[in-house]
């Protein structure tokens, strides 16, 4: 069956291999269970400055008293391996074995490198996941990707590690800066444009006036939970997950490395998005008006983002790094229509250059 086909709105949730994810009012009493398992030593919090004092206290009341908390600091240019030597180091002066547990409490910095973290310690202790962004209760909290970035590149390090349970409480995001909820948004849009039509064509409707965030958050999840059960490594359909990131994560790279014109991944990916759907066009696999809708809709989101067209060459460059590549040539995602990707679409340096041109006319 093809990953795009119609799915039930109440698809469970399958688990991935022993992954479980719990969404809603039950999300955190799951948590609590997993803390209370027989044979449990140390348990461990980790937060970003924001989270350990906007999320920290609603978790406290479930932690043994002996709990730790390790707070590390906000934002991408923390997502590094230093961090994480910061983060071993407090697990090592605390004696924490493999029967430890480390909570990531946080959005998608936190879990990518609290995941990180605990998959390397010792080999591996046992991590759960409370993801509270909208980008991490829809796509950085599932699917098991782990990871920092270095020298410049997007999660150039990591490891694919499930954690033990992914525990999605949805209030979480009523603290949350608008700004952030509008880039966490972006890979809503993605899990539409790759694999439900109808949810963009939906979704083109309300935009960001959204009155029920779980059920938002509860689709996105199911698609993205379906894709990644069918190719956990990424050797294939996973691939779908990245519509949009080999120019996105090229802009966002480019960007970070560049005082005071950081932008967050959502909006790189949201750009990219464009600039990928444009290739899509140009392969012939998308029409115009396809195209149009996609456009249309994104730019009611999000504004533009800025750099000079004599940028556009060394922001392409940086996807030669892609992890989706295969030795010179960079694989893309490309759309065929709204709601259903294609994979392993070779591009050349040249397109992606004149794709993010076409982006900058616009
Ligand atoms: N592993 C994956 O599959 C995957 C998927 C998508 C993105 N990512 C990664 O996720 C990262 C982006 O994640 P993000 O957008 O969540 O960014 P983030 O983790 O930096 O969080 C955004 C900001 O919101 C704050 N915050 C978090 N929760 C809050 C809350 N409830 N209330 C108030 N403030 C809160 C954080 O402190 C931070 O300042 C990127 O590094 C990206 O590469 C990973
Ligand atoms: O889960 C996946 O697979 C994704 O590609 C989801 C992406 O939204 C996410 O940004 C991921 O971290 C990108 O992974 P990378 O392998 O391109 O670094
Ligand atoms: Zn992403």
């Amino acid at each position: 069956m093809p990953l795009w086909h119609k799915r039930s709105r109440k698809q469970n949730l399958a688990p991935v291999n022993n992954s479980s994810i719990h969404i809603g009012s039950d999300a955190l009493p799951a948590l609590a269970q997993l803390l209370q398992r027989p044979g449990t030593t140390h348990v461990a919090v980790l937060a970003d400055t924001n989270t350990a004092r906007l999320c920290y206290p609603r978790l406290q009341p479930l932690l043994p008293d002996n709990h730790l908390l390790i707070e590390i600091s906000a934002g991408e240019e923390h997502k590094t391996l230093s961090t994480c030597e910061r983060v071993w180091a407090e697990l090592t002066e605390h004696r924490f074995d493999r029967h430890s547990v480390l909570v990531c409490l946080g959005g998608g910095v936190v879990t990518d490198l609290g995941g990180f973290c605990a998959a390397l310690y010792k080999r591996g202790i046992r991590c759960a996941v409370v993801p509270t962004t909208l980008l991490a209760q829809v796509d950085a909290g599932i699917g098991g990707k782990t990871g920092v970035d270095f020298q410049g590149f997007k999660n150039h390090l990591g490891v694919f590690q499930l954690p033990e349970a992914v525990c999605i409480e949805p209030e979480f995001l009523t603290t949350l800066d608008p700004r952030e909820l509008r880039a966490g948004y972006a890979e809503v849009v993605k899990h539409w444009l790759i694999a439900d039509a109808d949810a963009f064509m939906q979704g083109r409707n309300y935009g960001l006036f959204v009155d029920d965030w779980a059920a938002v958050v509860r689709e996105s999840v199911a698609v993205k939970q379906e894709i990644v059960a069918q190719d956990p490594l990424e050797r294939g359909p996973r691939k779908l997950l990245n519509f949009g990131h080999t120019v996105g994560h090229a802009l966002e790279s480019y960007l970070l490395g560049q005082a005071g014109r950081a932008i967050l991944h959502g909006e790189a990916i949201a750009a990219g998005m464009v600039c990928e759907a444009w290739l899509s066009v140009q392969k012939g696999l998308l029409t115009e008006s396809e195209l149009d809708k996609i456009e249309t809709f994104l730019f009611s989101v999000y504004d533009k983002v800025q750099f000079v067209t004599l940028e556009t060459e060394a922001i392409a460059e940086l996807a030669r790094q892609d992890k989706k590549n295969q030795g010179d040539t960079i694989n893309c995602t490309l759309l065929e229509a709204i709601g259903r990707g294609v994979y392993d679409q070779p591009v050349t340096v040249a397109e992606l250059a004149d794709s993010l041109r076409y982006y900058h006319r616009l």
